[in-house]
């Protein structure tokens, strides 16, 4: 059993240093859209499945609340939070349009949709990306593995942050350290004089 948690400790520690390779320019690249965004009084809407929908939820909270510092609240939205209309719009029409019909409701031209996956490969990843583009909102993908479906449907102006590893588990632990250098970065490029 020791063995087995040791393992994970180094699997993860692992994962962490190889995505530190190659993900820094990616994210500090996203957390720059997502500033021009708020800045220009968009907002950040974040969606994913089991625990990618808490890393939304995770960072949304973050946004809307506070990171580190004590700092004016910021406009963001889970879209995995609201049990009523997800499962209204799963149990009326597919469970692959829970998110897309929330952005074809809430999302404005300027706003930024988080999209988080660990294989790429959900349906309703893939059509939130589609109902996205559609309202000219920026896609930032935080993927793994080979990327998926999410990986090719992506317009060279959206940014894909995919962990190189091919474990769930071990790429969404990566997740929330991209989750958190996102909020770090957002923070100090609004507040940093404060
Ligand atoms: O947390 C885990 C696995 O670590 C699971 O809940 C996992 O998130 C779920 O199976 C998801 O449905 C997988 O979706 P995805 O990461 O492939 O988009
Ligand atoms: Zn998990």
């Amino acid at each position: 059993m020791h063995e087995r948690i040791t393992q994970h400790f180094s699997d993860s520690i692992d994962a962490k240093i190889r995505a530190a390779d190659c993900l820094p320019p990616l994210i500090a690249q996203a957390s720059e859209i997502m500033v021009q965004s708020l800045l220009n009084e968009g907002k950040i809407l974040a969606c994913g499945n089991g625990g990618a929908a808490g890393d939304a939820q995770h960072f949304v909270s973050e946004l809307l609340n506070r990171y580190e510092r004590e700092r004016p609240a910021l406009p963001a939205m889970s879209l995995c939070a609201d049990s009523l209309t997800l499962s209204s719009i799963a149990n009326d029409t597919s469970f692959h349009e829970v998110f897309s019909k929330q952005i074809r409701a809430l999302g404005q031209q300027g706003d930024i949709l988080l999209a988080i996956s660990t294989s790429g490969n959900c349906p309703n990843i893939v059509q939130a990306i589609q109902a996205a583009h559609d309202r000219d909102i920026q896609v930032i993908a935080l993927t793994g593995k080979t990327g998926g479906d999410m990986a090719r449907l992506l317009h060279p102006e959206d940014i894909e942050i995919r962990v190189p590893d091919n474990s769930s588990p071990r790429i969404q632990e990566v997740h929330t350290l991209v989750i958190h250098c996102l909020c770090d970065l957002i923070d100090e490029f609004l507040f940093s004089g404060e």
